[in-house]
């Protein structure tokens, strides 16, 4: 079966799409600056996607609040370079209560989440820790590239427990992945499309049970 390319945005192609305001765009920009500058000396994304990190980076991310408009807090669980967190981040601020909690295991990661948070005056809180040895109550926990969904749930398990969705960004595999978790765990999901991946899937978890 034939799929599309993603489109291939700049910052204009990227405002145009999603709507977001001249301030949003900056902050978006300077994120993309600081990414490279680092990249240069800590590997935190593939180094040909800051070309293309109008689509691969901030439409990748963004497109989850489309999904939870109302949300306000938010768990970023493996957080990395600040994917899909840090965008977020630029997008809720100024909201009242808007929060997002950065969760990165990798402490020279996190170095790099508190230069970007204080850069761009975000409204984040940084964990350096394992996401399932954390208990932080929010409405929407999220993952981007971070473990298989077997292993993704586990981590999430707390969060999902008390109440939060899962909003997690996963590639062509999903399915494998899902039918995998499903022997170790019972939980509701809904496959989300892409608006940056035509390959990749958005999966939305409710409430989640271990079987074994
Ligand atoms: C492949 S990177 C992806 C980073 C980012 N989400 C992105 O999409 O660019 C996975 C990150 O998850 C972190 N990680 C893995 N297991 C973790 C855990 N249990 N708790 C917190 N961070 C974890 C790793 O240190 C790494 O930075």
């Amino acid at each position: 079966m034939e799929v599309a390319e993603p489109p291939v945005l700049d910052a204009a192609g990227y405002q145009a799409l999603t709507g977001a305001s001249d301030v949003q765009i900056a902050d978006l920009a300077r994120f993309q600056e600081l990414l490279a500058e680092w990249n240069e000396v800590m590997n935190l994304v593939g180094p040909l996607t800051i070309a293309t990190y109008w689509t691969r980076h901030a439409l990748d991310s963004s497109q989850l609040l489309d999904l939870a408009p109302e949300a306000n807090t938010w768990a970023d669980l493996g957080a990395g370079a600040g994917l899909p967190g840090v965008v977020l981040a630029i997008l809720l601020k100024g909201r009242a209560g808007a929060k997002v909690h950065l969760v990165e295991s990798m402490a020279k990661r996190c170095r790099f989440l508190e230069v970007v948070a204080k850069d761009l005056d975000l409204p984040v809180q940084i964990h350096n820790a394992r996401a399932e040895d954390l208990k932080l109550k929010v409405e929407i926990v999220t993952a981007r590239a971070c473990a298989p969904m077997t292993k993704l749930l586990g981590f999430a398990e707390p969060y999902l427990r008390s109440g939060a969705t899962g909003l997690f960004l996963k590639g062509q595999d999903v399915a494998t992945e899902l039918s995998e978790a499903a022997k170790a765990w019972k939980f509701d999901a809904e496959l989300r499309p892409s608006q940056s991946d035509p390959r990749g899937r958005i999966v939305q978890v409710k409430g989640l049970t271990r079987v074994r």
